[in-house]
């Protein structure tokens, strides 16, 4: 028997069915990791992949041949928004509220103390501190002062009792410098917001237009502009019933204008519906162009494992380690990633494996704000393989494990996907001998490249089963186009040849209907 190094003098035997990348792959036994990272990247035209930068689904696909390529937009759809059209369209709707984009931030927390709001598995400085954390994460945005405040009413319109909101704003007014007040809750009603305004005489933010300014702040791609431009609709028109109630207070919203039987309220509410509806098209057109991407990376049979997590948790830098891939950038930042990335990777059998790198899920986010971002977490639902990655040394953790849970609930993903779920706490370098005290977790530490060998062989033994796929040892004929074959539908391991009656035992992953392929074409098992 011969080591399969070896195998290359046999090479002229083989039959060369794949292109010359296809080639180079044969000859390492495996497609490379890194030759896909490189293919991944848009412009690769050879270059290697340090140079190029992370790519966003919506920005690169694969053909429909049997390479990875990357394509020009559908420029010859008329209704496709092209990039200036987008990057308009974005630029336009910036908030008038947001300011300058300077503020000096006082916070309040509303603590609810009983009752059915009331967080159980968290505390209002926990929450508190996520607040802080939200601000800070803007450049030019600094908290001046906190408070945690308790109510016993927080569903009504001014949140607090009358002694309670005396005392905030007089607080607020002490504090010198306030430019805004960031009133901690998922979503402030267009009434509370404007007499808040009133009473403290700045400008007033929830958790949506903070978290959404973020999101404007971070956004590179296409999709991502177009999701927030579409997240951004509820507030325009909490601000345009605002704007209306305070200019019917001067009598004028409800005047018709010239002769077109509309209100000045009735055209701005249709054109923010004309708006809402010109987003949701070329968000449907770019979805299409995702589905299809999937359908091809479903095609060339690399499993897709989604990484996902609470914002923050570390998902970024485990990919980067798992994959080497340089140009993934992990910053100390709430949603630093916004766009969806996918990064390939080599597992201990030396599959190929495409890391979906994900937006990081956050407590307390309104519906319609993850509604909108439902194209880039669509793909989570199409993943061979979820990893959910916890930050087990954030004080929170209990309470992200659930939120996390709860969203994934809520994006109806299906049981097949949750049931293999693999949970690693990271971040174990920053806790003194770490013991997990659920067996199925696996401690990690990305940064460090602490614990990653038992998490890839993990995840090669999940998606093993969860793809269908079976290990096979296959006895070829070399002088049979067999083992090319093979190279291209199924991922060789290890060959084995035999040089006295020219075969060879090829120990391969394969899924089901590609064995049943193999038996057909060539016989036997
Ligand atoms: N000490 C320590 N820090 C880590 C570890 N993993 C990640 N970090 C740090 O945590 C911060 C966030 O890391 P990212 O990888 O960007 O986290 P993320 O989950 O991708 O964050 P978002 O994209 O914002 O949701 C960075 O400062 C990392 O260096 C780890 O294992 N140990
Ligand atoms: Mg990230």
């Amino acid at each position: 028997m011969l080591t399969l190094r070896r195998v290359r003098s046999w090479l002229p035997l083989l039959q060369r069915t794949g292109r010359s990348h296809r080639m180079t792959a044969a000859c390492k036994l495996h497609t490379p990791a890194h030759a896909v990272n490189t293919l991944l990247q848009p412009g690769h035209r050879g270059a290697s992949a340090q140079q190029s930068r992370p790519v966003a689904l919506s920005a690169c696909r694969l053909s429909s041949t049997d390479d990875f390529t990357e394509k020009e937009e559908d420029e010859e759809d008329e209704d496709f928004l092209d990039d200036g059209e987008v990057e308009e369209l974005f630029q336009q709707q910036v908030p008038a509220n947001i300011g300058d984009g300077q503020h000096r931030v006082f916070i309040v927390h509303p603590d609810v103390k009983w009752g059915s709001r009331k967080q159980y598995l968290t505390t209002a400085e926990l929450m508190l501190a996520e607040a802080v954390g939200l601000v800070n994460t803007l450049d030019n945005w600094k908290v001046v002062d906190k408070i945690i405040l308790s109510t016993k009413t927080p569903e009504k319109k001014m949140i607090f009792g009358k002694g309670n909101f005396q005392t905030l704003t007089e607080k607020i007014r002490q504090t010198a410098g306030v430019t805004a007040v960031f009133v901690n809750v998922e979503r402030l009603s267009p009434f509370s917001e404007r007499e808040f305004e009133k009473a403290w005489g700045v400008k007033v933010f929830d958790r949506y237009s903070v978290v959404l300014h973020i999101f404007r702040c971070n956004a590179r791609t296409k999709e991502a502009k177009l999701q927030i431009s579409l997240a951004e609709i509820p507030l325009l028109r909490s601000r345009l019933k605002k704007g209306m109630a305070n200019l019917d207070q001067q009598g004028g919203g409800a005047r018709y204008i010239g002769g077109s039987g509309e209100t000045l309220y009735e055209i701005q509410q249709r054109l923010l519906k004309e708006r809402e509806m010109k987003i949701c098209s070329a968000l449907e057109k770019l979805k299409k162009k995702r589905n299809l991407l999937r359908s091809q990376r479903k095609h060339k049979e690399f499993p897709i494992i989604s990484v996902l997590g609470y914002t923050n948790c570390g998902k970024t830098t485990l990919i980067k380690a798992l994959t080497g891939d340089n140009c993934l950038q992990p910053r100390n930042q709430l949603f630093a990633t916004l766009d969806v990335t996918v990064h390939a990777g080599q597992l201990p059998s030396h599959m190929t494996v495409l890391y979906v790198d994900t937006i990081g899920f956050l407590s307390q986010l309104p519906h319609q704000l993850i509604d909108s971002f439902t194209a880039t977490l669509e793909d989570i639902k199409h993943s061979d393989l979820l990893v959910h990655v916890r930050d087990i040394s954030h004080p929170d953790t209990v309470n992200q494990k659930v939120n996390v849970l709860n969203v994934l609930k809520n994006l109806q993903i299906p049981e097949r996907l949750m049931s293999s779920v693999i949970e690693v706490h990271n971040k174990v370098d920053l806790l003194d001998n770490y013991q997990s005290a659920d067996p199925g977790a696996l401690p990690i530490s990305a940064l460090e490249e602490r614990g990653l060998d038992l998490l890839k062989k993990v995840v090669e033994e999940t998606i093993v089963t969860s793809t269908g796929k079976q290990i096979l040892d296959l006895k070829v004929n070399l002088h049979s186009p067999q083992l090319s074959w093979l190279y291209k539908e199924a991922t060789v391991q290890d060959v084995q040849v035999n040089a006295d009656d020219g075969s060879a035992v090829v120990k391969v992953i394969i899924s089901t209907a590609a064995h049943g392929r193999y038996k057909k074409l060539f016989g036997g098992r």
